[in-house]
Order: structure tokens, then C-alpha cells, then sequence
């Protein structure tokens, strides 16, 4: 792999992807959408026009002409009083639309803020949201209604509180399970990353993927809402005689339907096509908007950035070093516990300014958790049981998780393996670049948008302007990784974490991605730490490596000797099971056995089951990290371990 300046990937022009297929917003045009489309825009016409349109005044009585048949005068006939009955369907339009849409927004507001919440923040909130939502559901919404209506009174506003309230719990289950899948994914860990407020994450980053379900689910409560008023204004506690409403007009007709058998036939029909309308709409709405079929339908193929972190437009101010001998990163002893279990058991790692250091070893031996430790965002259940991470000079180990969000994106920027799910992706990525900037940096908009821009363009995204409007979906994997890039260089930080940053990525455009971080960390001056399993990679890149097993450094120091002259077994092996372009159809060494799980280290070294060259007493006691090594027989005898190979061999 040779370092040569970043050209964008050929596998795809211009970064280009083409999104998934997925129905347009001509799904609008067919029959099934148009006419009730048409219908509830004939509705919505009518109750806001409602004076304008009615020939009569829908409240006056005109004894003489009760219960007239439909004529010329009165086109659908009067009701009991002589008042006219298309005037009352127009004006009961405006009731039906006032409260259906004032009950849904009660439910939306309510149920989308506790869904968050709950999903979100989880445990006790949560379990007693849920606790709660149980209770409403098991008693029917009517009944519910009109317990509440008794509690608060007569009334078509106190009713559609009522019902805004039941609704609420429909809003909050969607909302809940929405929040709970999305906030595993890693664009909210990268938001995390970047130092963003909980609340900010919350409603920018989460909250637009529930806005399909959502939409779909308001449509079909729309016709609910509008089914349980009118049930009811029959029942005489929804509207009042100042207010005209369907069911008040059909609780009429029962009583003078054997005098005027057309009375309850047009608001009858009025509610039946209204509820029709609604639901036929829903359907539409979910076809285009909900998974199978929609934007927010994990478009999530080929996004990539809001993700890693990043602060402040200005270098940010560095701690005195002191006693940390000039080392940006200075990490000792840290210990991560899970219950009893040690997932890593005293790591120290060092890290000098403008350096990279290579993290290396399988999967499962801790390379993300120390990752995670370092960023202190360690997922549930895991906390660090002892040691010290330093950051120029200044500690980090329990730090106040405010505190800790302003190093987070400001001297720590993070980039993650899969480009694809780091990026959220129903915003632009533009949006994601402009938030990355704003996390820590109080600039314009119009600034950022032209910092935005500018980082675009230092990671080789072409014609960067434009490509601003886009949205992950639209990039490749090699551009997105850009873009996760650049969202992680948005404020300078001083260290950059990298996890697998190519993993996920096709070969050819791995070298690309690579090229541009030996680039940047030149250009830019900052530190690196590069997680990853690919020794040809720590070849390529970095000044220095630890080698780690089983939640423990094994090996460390600088990348030639540690590569041409290994002295930890473990180091040896994973060397010999590299794969070598020259090795023809020689098959590839392996490692005997698995890394163990954490709840099952082995005593002694960690290694020793696994190991060629162990001796009875590896299994004795543990082994200290000492001149860069772990390992009884390195220590005692300074011959390497039997995998000395060139550097070259290496890349
Ligand atoms: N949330 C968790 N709770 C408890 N143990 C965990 C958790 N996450 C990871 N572990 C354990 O911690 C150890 C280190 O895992 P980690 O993910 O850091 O390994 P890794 O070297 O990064 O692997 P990979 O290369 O596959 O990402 C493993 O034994 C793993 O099972």
C-alpha cells in the first residue's frame, strides 16, 4: 500500500450510490390515494370556509320548515328545528376536523415525549411508562373517555383531552420501540461521540425515524378520534348546542327518523367517508413511509458520518504535561470490570503527539472496550474498576459526564468500522457536518456550513459543495467513510480514534481511506490510535503497536522491531497467520483455539493454553508487562519468538 494523495474510488463515480429502490411520492397519484385525498382536502375546505360556503345559518330554526325534504331551498332538507342540514354538514366538518386533529396532537405531544424518554433513558422510567400504558390499554377507550370526561367535565375540548390521553399510549409504544432499535445503532453512538446533549440526540438524531410510523399511526387515529367524538356528541357529552356535530346530528335523526327517514343518511355518510378516508390514506402513508417501502426505511445503505467526534474550531487549549514525558495519551493500569468479570485488567498504553499506535490482536481480546473506556462511553453494565487515562496531562478516569462530553468531539474524535451505520440517515449530510461543527464551537450557522465544506473537501469528497444536499444513502461505503471522517476532524481534535476504520470497506478502497488518514494525521499533526486486526495495516501507518490478549497489552513497541522480531508468542502467531501476497496456494496458518470469554481468563498468562512455547510455569502466576513484553520466556531470554519476518513480508 503505497501513501499517495487520496483519489476519490473509481468502483463509483462521483461517490455515488444508488439508493434502494422504494416507492415515490407518485404513490399519491394513484385512485386509492387521490380521492380520498381529494375527499379530506374537500373537508378541509369546507371547515375553514364554513360561513363563506353554508347558504344558511346552520344555528337558525325555522319552525315552518322542520323536517323539510331536500329542495331547492334547503338542497338536503332541515332537521326537527327547520335548521339546514347541509349547512350543519358544513359546519360539522369543522367540529369533526377541530377535534380529531386537537386529540391526535394531545397524543402525539404526550406519547412521543414519554416514548423518548423511556426509550432512551430505559430502566426505571421506562419500566413504569410501560407499567402505566398496561393500565389504559386493558380498558376500552370509550369507557376510558368517558371516566375522564366525568373527571373533568362536560365538553367537546375536555372529551378530546380524553381521548388525546388514550392516544398518547399508542404514540408512546411506537415511539418506545422505535427509540429502543435506534439507539443501539452506531450513528447515535457517534453523536454520542461527538459530545452532543442527550436531549439534542434525543430529538435531532432518533426522533426523525419515528416520524413514519408515527405519521402513519396519526392518520388512522385521526379516524379514530373522529368515530369516538361523534360517538360522543350522540351520547350528548361531546359538543354542546353551540357547536354543530355529526354524532349530535345523527342522536337527532334516531329521534325523528320515522318522521324524516333521509335525517340521519348525510351525516351518516359524512363519518362513514371521513374514517374511510383517513384509513385508505394510512395505508398509502405506510406503504411510502414504513420499512419495505420508505425514507426512513433504513436507507441506511452507504452513510456515514455525523458520526465520529470532534470540538472546537480552534485547536483546543492543551493541559501541562508534567510528568507525562511529553505524551498526548498516557494510559495506566485501567482495569474495566462487567459484575465480577475483567474485561481488561491493567492496560497501559502510551501515545506521543502527531504519533500512530497501532492497537492489534483478535477479536474479543478488548480492543473496542479500551476504545469505549478511553471516550467514557462504556456500554451498560461495564465500569472502570481502577487505573488512570490521561489526556495532556489532564485525567479523565471520573471525570462528571458534562466535563466528559466536552472532550468528546473536541480533543477526542472517533471514527467507527461500518461508514454505512455510523451516519443518521434521514438527515443530509450537510445537516450532520454543520452539527459535528456546533457541538463545541460557537460559530454560525453560515460558518459552519462553510467549515462543513471545507472539511468535505480535505478529505477528497468531490464537488463537496453540492454533495452537502445529499443524504448518506446516496454516497459509497469509501465516500461515506469520508464523510465520517471529516465529521471527526470537524473541531481539530487532538487525538483521533480509529476502530476498524476499513473494515467494512471493499479492498481497493480501503487503501484509499487509509491513505487519507497518513495524509491528514500529517497534515493535521495529531495523534492516532488505530484499532484494528490487520497487521499489513500497522505496517503501512503506524510508528508504534500494542499487541492485545485476552483484555491485557502483550507486546508493545515500535513497528518494525515489534513486526521483523516479535517477542510475545501470541505477536509471532498472529504474524504467521497473516496472509502474504507471495505465499501462492500455501495455506494460511492459524492460531490453535479462541480467544476465552472474559468471565473465563485463563490464571497464569492468558495465553499459555494457546501457546507453542509455553512452559509449566506460564500457568503459575500472572505476568507483568515488562520492557514491552508479557512472557516469562522473552523476559528471561531475549531471543525472539520463532516468526522473525521483514517489514516488508509484513505489509
Ligand atoms: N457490553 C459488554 N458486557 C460485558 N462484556 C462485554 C461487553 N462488550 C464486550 N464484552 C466482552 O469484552 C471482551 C472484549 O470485547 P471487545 O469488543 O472489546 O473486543 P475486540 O477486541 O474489540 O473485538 P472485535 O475486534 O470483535 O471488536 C470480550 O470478552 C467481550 O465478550
Amino acid at each position: 500500500m503505497s501513501a499517495t494523495t487520496p483519489t476519490p474510488e473509481a468502483l463509483a463515480p462521483d461517490g455515488e450510490a444508488r439508493a434502494p429502490r422504494r416507492p415515490g411520492w407518485h404513490a399519491f397519484m394513484r385512485p386509492l390515494a387521490l380521492v380520498p385525498a381529494g375527499f379530506l382536502l374537500l373537508l378541509l375546505l369546507c371547515a375553514l370556509f364554513a360561513p363563506a360556503i353554508a347558504p344558511h345559518d346552520p344555528f337558525l330554526p325555522s319552525i315552518k320548515n322542520r323536517l323539510a325534504p331536500p329542495g331547492p331551498v334547503y338542497w338536503l332538507g332541515t332537521d326537527d328545528l327547520g335548521r339546514d342540514m347541509l349547512s350543519r354538514l358544513i359546519f360539522g366538518a369543522r367540529t369533526a376536523l377541530v377535534a380529531s386533529f386537537q386529540s391526535v396532537s394531545i397524543g402525539l405531544v404526550l406519547g412521543v415525549s414519554i416514548g423518548l424518554l423511556a426509550g432512551y433513558v430505559g430502566g426505571w422510567v421506562d419500566r413504569a411508562a410501560m407499567r402505566f400504558a398496561d393500565v389504559m390499554q386493558s380498558i376500552p377507550a370509550v369507557l376510558l373517555a368517558l371516566a375522564l370526561i366525568g373527571v373533568l367535565g362536560k365538553g367537546l375540548g375536555n372529551a378530546m383531552l380524553a381521548v388525546g390521553l388514550i392516544f398518547s399510549v399508542s404514540f408512546m409504544r411506537i415511539t418506545r420501540a422505535v427509540v429502543l432499535a435506534e439507539r443501539e445503532q452506531l450513528y447515535v453512538d457517534a453523536a454520542r461521540v461527538l459530545g452532543l446533549p442527550p436531549l439534542h440526540i434525543m430529538v435531532r438524531q432518533i426522533l426523525p425515524n419515528v416520524a413514519g410510523p408515527l405519521v402513519v399511526q396519526a392518520s388512522i387515529a385521526l379516524g379514530t378520534a373522529l368515530l369516538i367524538e361523534a360517538m360522543l356528541s350522540f351520547l350528548g357529552v361531546g359538543a354542546d348546542s353551540t357547536q354543530v356535530s355529526w354524532g349530535a346530528m345523527l342522536e337527532t335523526a334516531r329521534q325523528f327518523q320515522s318522521e324524516q327517514p333521509l335525517l340521519p343518511v348525510m351525516p351518516g355518510l359524512a363519518i362513514t367517508l371521513t374514517v374511510l378516508s383517513y384509513n385508505l390514506l394510512g395505508d398509502v402513508l405506510r406503504e411510502r413511509l414504513l420499512p419495505g417501502g420508505g425514507p426512513v426505511a433504513r436507507v441506511r445503505a452507504g452513510a456515514a458520518a455525523a458520526s465520529a467526534a470532534a470540538a472546537a474550531a480552534v485547536p483546543s487549549p492543551v493541559q501541562p504535561e508534567g510528568a507525562d514525558g511529553g505524551a498526548l495519551l498516557q494510559v495506566r493500569g485501567l482495569t474495566v470490570m462487567a459484575g465480577e468479570s475483567e474485561l481488561l485488567s491493567g492496560v497501559d498504553l502510551q501515545l506521543r503527539r502527531g504519533e500512530v499506535l497501532g492497537l492489534v490482536g483478535e477479536s474479543g481480546c478488548g480492543k473496542s472496550m479500551t476504545a469505549s473506556a478511553l471516550m467514557g462511553l462504556l456500554p451498560p453494565g461495564a465500569r472502570i474498576g481502577a487505573g488512570s487515562v490521561r489526556l495532556g496531562g489532564q485525567e479523565l478516569v471520573g471525570l462528571p459526564e458534562d466535563a466528559m462530553r466536552q472532550i468528546r468531539g473536541k480533543r477526542i474524535g472517533m471514527i467507527f468500522q461500518d461508514p454505512n451505520a455510523a451516519l443518521s440517515p434521514v438527515h443530509t449530510i450537510g445537516t450532520q457536518l454543520v452539527d459535528a461543527v456546533r457541538a463545541h464551537t460557537k460559530v454560525s450557522r453560515r460558518e459552519a456550513l462553510a467549515r462543513a465544506v471545507e472539511l468535505l473537501e480535505l478529505v477528497g469528497v468531490p464537488d463537496a459543495a453540492r454533495r452537502m444536499n445529499d443524504y448518506p444513502h446516496q454516497f459509497s461505503g469509501g465516500m461515506a467513510q469520508r464523510v465520517v471522517i471529516a465529521g471527526a476532524l470537524a473541531c481539530k481534535p487532538e487525538l483521533l480514534i480509529a476502530d476498524e476504520p476499513t473494515t467494512a470497506l471493499d479492498v481497493t478502497i480501503q487503501a484509499q481511506v487509509l491513505d487519507l488518514l497518513t495524509e491528514l494525521r500529517e497534515k493535521l499533526g495529531m495523534s492516532v490510535l488505530l484499532i484494528t486486526h490487520d497487521l499489513g495495516v500497522v505496517a503501512d501507518l503506524c510508528d508504534r503497536v500494542a499487541v492485545m490478549y485476552a483484555g491485557q497489552i502483550v507486546e508493545t513497541g515500535g513497528v518494525e522491531e515489534t513486526l521483523t522480531t516479535p517477542r510475545h508468542p501470541y505477536t509471532a502467531a498472529l504474524l504467521q497467520a497473516m496472509p502474504r501476497g507471495q505465499s501462492g496456494l500455501r495455506s494460511l496458518a492459524t492460531i490453535a483455539g479462541r480467544v476465552p470469554p472474559a468471565w473465563a481468563w485463563p490464571r497464569g498468562c492468558r495465553f499459555h493454553p494457546r501457546c507453542p512455547r509455553a512452559l509449566p510455569a506460564c500457568a503459575d502466576a500472572s505476568v507483568p508487562l515488562e520492557h514491552g513484553v508479557r512472557c516469562i520466556r522473552a523476559q528471561g531470554d531475549p531471543a525472539p519468538a520463532p516468526a522473525s519476518t521483514s517489514l516488508e513480508t509484513a505489509r
